[in-house]
């Protein structure tokens, strides 16, 4: 794995007036400039993972580090830390509260005191790269669920983070919107450099989007790899409630239904590319 740019070290964290671990003993590691995935059936602890990767949280135990350096829950280190990792929630309205678009996006970049000329470039560079400008003077409440989870990013872009963390970024999304959601954030990826933390019980995201994931259960980490990695073990999704992605059940159908000698546990768009060029030549 490259270095990784946000890393928790055996973090546990138990809420107030809880028996049990949210999470137990997590050692995650975000590759810099790489989309992370991170599956895990409900409850597993995704959201109180992300709480705790930009500071609403505080470890029980364990620690975070950004960058290499641990991270310092004083006021000026917690304010460092969620300027430098963004975090979008799953619904974009608890997220939006400003009356216009163009309001709401400028809201954390007027925060951080920048002049406005700075506030103004900010906000226009981060429209015009989630495709929301022409929407910039319009109330947030008269926008679909699909310009609300872009302008919701756009108002994360303005702080100019290093890390962006999504909580199911592809929830609730049409087909067509889920490919541009996702484009989206590869583009902030290799244009940007920004590291993608994404969680998501969509597993097709993973071989098509992902550079590495995690699976979550009941607050441990069972398994972490390259998507290759990840689907060579279809036992252990099975095992999680995890269905695998759809790449992997035509290699299965071709194989098992169509007879054709084809690996069935290929499950990456580069594994049953291989796959069946390998058949080609062998034909
Ligand atoms: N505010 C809270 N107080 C007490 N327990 C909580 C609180 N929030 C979450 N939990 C518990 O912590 C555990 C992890 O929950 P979390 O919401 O992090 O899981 P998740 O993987 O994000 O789930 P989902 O996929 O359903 O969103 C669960 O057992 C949950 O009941």
């Amino acid at each position: 794995m490259t270095q990784p740019i946000l890393e928790t070290r055996h973090l546990r964290y138990r809420y107030e007036h809880s028996e049990s671990w949210a999470l137990d003993d997590v050692c995650f590691r975000a590759p810099k400039g790489k989309i992370t995935g991170l599956i895990g059936p409900n409850g597993a602890g995704k959201s109180t993972l992300f709480l705790n990767l930009n500071g609403v949280l505080t470890p029980t135990e364990g620690e975070v580090l950004l960058d290499g350096e641990k991270v310092s829950y004083t006021r000026a280190g917690l304010r460092e830390m969620r300027r430098r990792v963004g975090i979008v929630f799953q619904d974009p309205d608890d997220q939006l509260f400003s009356a216009d678009v163009y309001r709401d996006i400028s809201f954390g970049a007027v925060n951080l005191g920048l002049p406005q000329d700075e506030v103004r470039r900010r906000v226009e560079d981060a429209m015009q790269r989630t495709g929301v400008y022409e929407l910039r003077q319009r109330p947030t409440h008269a926008l679909s669920y699909g310009q609300k989870k872009r302008v919701a990013i756009a108002g994360v872009l303005v702080m100019q983070p290093d890390v962006i963390v999504l909580d199911e970024p592809t929830a609730g999304l049409d087909p067509k919107g889920v490919s541009d959601i996702m484009k989206l954030l590869c583009d902030m990826r290799d244009q940007m450099g920004i590291t993608i933390i994404a969680a998501t019980h969509d597993i097709d995201i993973v071989p098509l989007y992902c550079d590495y994931a995690y699976l979550l259960k009941e607050g441990r980490l069972l398994m972490d790899g390259t998507p290759d990695e990840i689907f060579a073990r279809p036992d252990i999704l099975r095992e999680n409630n995890l269905r695998l992605p759809r790449i992997a059940h035509l290699m299965e159908i071709l194989s098992d239904r169509d007879g054709i000698p084809v690996d069935r546990s290929a499950a990456t768009i580069g594994r049953a590319r291989r796959e069946l060029l390998r058949l080609l030549e062998e034909k």
